[in-house]
C-alpha cells in the first residue's frame, strides 16, 4: 500500500521512479505495539511542524529496536517516522549536548571538538573556533563523485543517523535529529554522491551531503523536494525551517559513522532474502517442469545433516510441492517407473537443500549483523553522560557491512549458478525427461527455436552476478587520510555493489521464470494433455505461476502454453516487465508473500 507524504506542498511523486528508485512494495505495514506519541514542553517548533499524524504502523525512533523491514518501510513506503519521547533518551541526548558544551568552555582535550580531525588531531582548536570547526568540516568533505545515490537509501541513512543519535552519546542537539524526522516525512531527500567514502571514518563524504542540507549551508547542497529538485536553502523556506550553524560535536557526530552504508546494505539485505524466496519458488517450478521427486527432500535425509538452511530448504520445497500433479511424491514411497526417469535426480533438483543451506544461513547472518549495526552508535568519540565520560573509539568503521555485502553478493552469485543450471536442464531433451529441445511450444513449425535466444540471455547475466561475488573489503588499504585512516572497510563500495548485484538478479531472476513457466505449461501437456499448467501446479506454486502470467499479460490457456510460436512475443518486454514488477515489489513479490515462505 503506497502512502504520499503528508504534503506541505503538492509534489510531483513520480521523479521517484523516474530516477530508478524503489517505490511502494506493496506491504501492509505491521501494528506495532508502542503508545501514541505525546506532545512534551521541549518540543520546538519544528518538532511540532513535522508531527505526523500518527498511524499504525509510524516508525517511532529511539523506542524501537530497528529492523530491516521497518526500515525499508519508511525508506520505500514512505512509512511516517516519529520521535520518541521517552524522557530518558531525550534527557540523555540533551546531557551529551552540555557535556560538550562544558568541555570546550574548560578547554578540555577532546578529538574533533577541541583539536582538528583526523591526520590533523594535534591541531588544538580554542573554544572561539570550536563551531567554525564543525561547518567547516562539511565544506572540506564536499567532495563526492558519481550519480547520485537512490532516494530511498539516502531516506534509510537519515533514519539511522537519527536512530544513533537518540541513543544519547554523540552529543548532537534534538534540533538536528528533528530535521532529519521533518526531512522524512516531508519527503525531502537530499543529493548524495555515489562515490565518496572508503567506509572507514564511516560515510564522511555522504553524509557530510546529507548534513549540509539540513542545515541549508548553502545552494549547492542540493535536495529532492517531493519530486522537485531545489537548493537546500530553499527547501528550508518552503518547510518554514531557518538554516541553521553547527556547535561544537555536531559536524562531527552528523559525518562520522556508518549509516549511509548501512542504510544501503540494509535494503539489500531485504531484497536479496525476498529473492531467496523468489528462488525457491522458481526451483520448486523447475522441479515440477522437469517431473522431480520430493524424496530427495525427506526429513530423514535432512535430520542426518541437520544445518539449519539446509533443513529449511528441504522442508520448505516439501511445502510447495505439495499437491502437485507434475513432480513425483516420493515421500512414502518411490513412484519410479522403469526406463522413463533415472532412479534418482540430479544433483540440481537431489542436492537443492545442501547446495542452498549456506546461503539461507549466510543471508541470515548478515541481516542479524547489519540490524546490529543499523541500531548502534557509530561516531566518535563517544560521550558517557552518566559518568561524564568521553570514550575515544572506532565505532564508524564499517567492516561488519563490507564484508557482509562481500558476501552477500557472493551469494546471488551462487542462486545464479544453480538457477542456470535448472534452465540448463530444461532445455536440453537429453535432461529433460521429454520435453521439447529449447521448451519450443509449437514443435510442428519446424522454424521454432522456441527459448534459445533467452538462455543466451541468462547465460550472459549469470557470470555477472558470480563477478559480483568477488569481494572488495580485502583491497589493499589505501593508507587514506595521512595515514590516519590507514585501514579501512570499503563498506559503502562494497553496499554499493551489492545494490547493482540486486538489480541484476531482477533480470535474471526474470528470465528464469519465464523458462520456469514454459517448462510447467509443456510438462502439463505431457502429463495431461493441455497446456494449462494452473490444473496441475501445487497450490503454493500455482500462486507464482499465475502472477507472472499476469504481469507479462499472458493469461494461461489450455490451448497453447506460454510460448507458442516464436514471433508472437517480444521476450525482451516480457523480461523488462518481470523484472520492473520485482523491482517493485509488485505482484509476482506479492505471490511470493502469499506462499508463506518464512525465512529461518
Ligand atoms: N573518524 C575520525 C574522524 C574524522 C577523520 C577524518 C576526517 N577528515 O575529514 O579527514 C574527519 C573526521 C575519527 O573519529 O577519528
Amino acid at each position: 500500500m503506497r502512502q504520499d507524504f503528508p504534503a506541505l506542498i503538492s509534489g510531483n511523486s513520480k521523479s521517484w521512479r523516474e530516477k530508478g528508485d524503489l517505490p511502494s512494495i506493496g506491504k501492509q505495514q505491521k501494528k506495532e505495539g508502542k503508545g501514541v506519541v505525546r506532545e512534551t514542553s521541549q518540543l520546538s517548533r519544528e518538532r511540532s511542524q513535522s508531527k505526523p499524524s500518527y498511524r499504525d504502523g509510524t516508525v517511532i525512533v529511539g523506542d524501537e529496536n530497528l529492523t530491516i523491514d521497518r526500515l525499508a518501510q519508511a525508506a520505500r513506503q514512505k512509512t511516517l517516522v516519529a520521535l520518541t519521547n521517552t524522557p530518558e533518551v531525550l534527557e540523555n541526548v540533551k546531557a551529551s549536548c552540555s557535556y560538550i558544551e562544558d568541555a570546550v568552555a574548560q578547554n578540555k582535550a577532546i578529538y574533533g571538538v577541541t583539536t582538528g580531525f583526523g591526520g590533523m588531531g594535534d591541531v588544538t582548536i580554542s573554544a572561539k573556533e570550536a563551531a567554525e570547526l564543525q561547518n567547516n568540516l562539511i565544506w572540506f568533505l564536499k567532495s563526492g563523485a558519481g550519480k547520485q545515490l537512490p532516494f530511498p537509501d539516502v531516506r534509510a541513512a537519515m533514519l539511522l543517523r537519527m536512530n544513533s543519535h537518540l541513543k544519547g552519546a554523540s552529543g548532537i542537539r534534538l534540533k538536528l535529529i528533528e530535521r532529519m524526522q521533518t526531512f522524512l516525512n516531508q519527503g525531502v531527500t537530499p543529493h548524495v554522491y555515489e562515490y565518496g567514502s572508503i567506509g572507514a571514518s564511516g560515510d564522511l563524504v555522504p553524509l557530510a551531503r546529507i548534513t549540509g542540507a539540513l542545515i541549508g549551508a548553502d545552494d549547492s547542497f542540493t535536495v529532492d523536494f517531493q519530486g522537485q529538485s531545489m537548493p537546500a536553502p530553499e527547501a528550508l523556506n518552503k518547510l518554514g525551517l531557518e538554516p541553521l550553524t553547527l556547535h561544537p560535536k555536531e559536524g562531527l557526530a552528523m559525518t562520522n559513522g556508518t549509516s549511509v552504508m548501512t542504510a544501503i546494505a540494509a535494503l539489500c539485505v531485504y531484497d536479496a532474502q525476498q529473492m531467496l524466496k523468489l528462488a525457491m519458488g522458481t526451483h520448486a517450478l523447475f522441479v515440477q517442469g522437469l517431473a522431480g521427486t520430493n524424496q530427495s527432500f525427506h526429513p530423514f535425509i535432512h535430520n542426518l545433516k541437520p544445518h539449519s538452511g539446509q533443513k529449511w530448504a528441504a522442508t520448505t520445497m516439501i511445502d510447495l510441492l505439495k499437491d502437485s500433479v507434475l513432480s513425483r511424491d516420493e515421500l512414502q514411497e518411490r513412484q519410479h517407473l522403469e526406463g522413463q526417469h533415472l532412479i534418482q535426480d540430479r544433483y540440481s533438483l537431489r542436492c537443492l537443500p545442501q547446495y542452498l543451506g549456506p546461503i539461507v544461513d549466510g543471508l541470515r547472518e548478515i541481516g542479524e549483523q547489519i540490524e546490529v549495526e543499523m541500531n548502534s552508535v557509530t561516531d566518535n568519540p563517544l560521550i558517557d553522560v552518566e559518568n561524564q565520560a568521553n570514550y575515544h573509539g572506532g565505532n564508524f568503521l564499517g567492516q561488519y557491512v563490507g564484508v557482509g555485502m562481500d558476501r552477500l553478493r557472493y551469494y546471488l552469485g551462487l542462486l545464479a549458478k544453480h538457477l542456470d543450471t535448472q534452465i540448463a536442464l530444461l532445455v536440453a531433451p537429453e535432461f529433460n525427461n521429454g520435453l521439447p529441445p529449447s521448451l519450443v511450444g509449437n514443435t510442428k513449425q519446424k522454424v521454432n527455436m522456441g527459448l534459445k535466444g533467452l538462455q543466451i540471455t541468462g547465460n550472459s547475466l549469470m557470470p555477472l552476478l558470480t563477478f559480483f561475488g568477488n569481494s572488495i573489503a580485502d583491497r589493499y588499504p589505501t593508507h587514506a587520510e595521512q595515514f590516519n585512516q590507514n585501514i579501512n572497510s570499503q563498506g559503502f563500495a562494497s553496499a554499493n555493489l551489492a545494490r547493482q548485484s540486486i538489480a541484476i538478479s531482477h533480470q535474471y531472476m526474470a528470465v528464469t521464470l519465464m523458462f520456469a513457466v514454459q517448462g510447467v505449461d509443456l510438462r502439463t501437456y505431457q502429463i495431461v494433455g493441455h497446456y494449462d499448467a494452473r490444473q496441475c501446479l501445487s497450490p503454493a506454486t500455482e500462486k507464482l505461476y499465475s502472477a507472472v502470467r499476469a504481469v507479462v499479460g499472458k493469461p494461461p490457456s489450455t490451448r497453447r502454453p506460454y510460448i507458442w510460436n516464436d514471433g508472437e512475443q517480444s521476450l525482451d518486454q516480457h523480461i523488462a516487465c518481470i523484472a520492473a514488477d520485482l523491482a517493485e515489489g509488485g505482484l509476482i513479490m506479492q505471490a511470493i508473500e502469499e506462499m508463506d515462505i518464512a525465512l529461518v
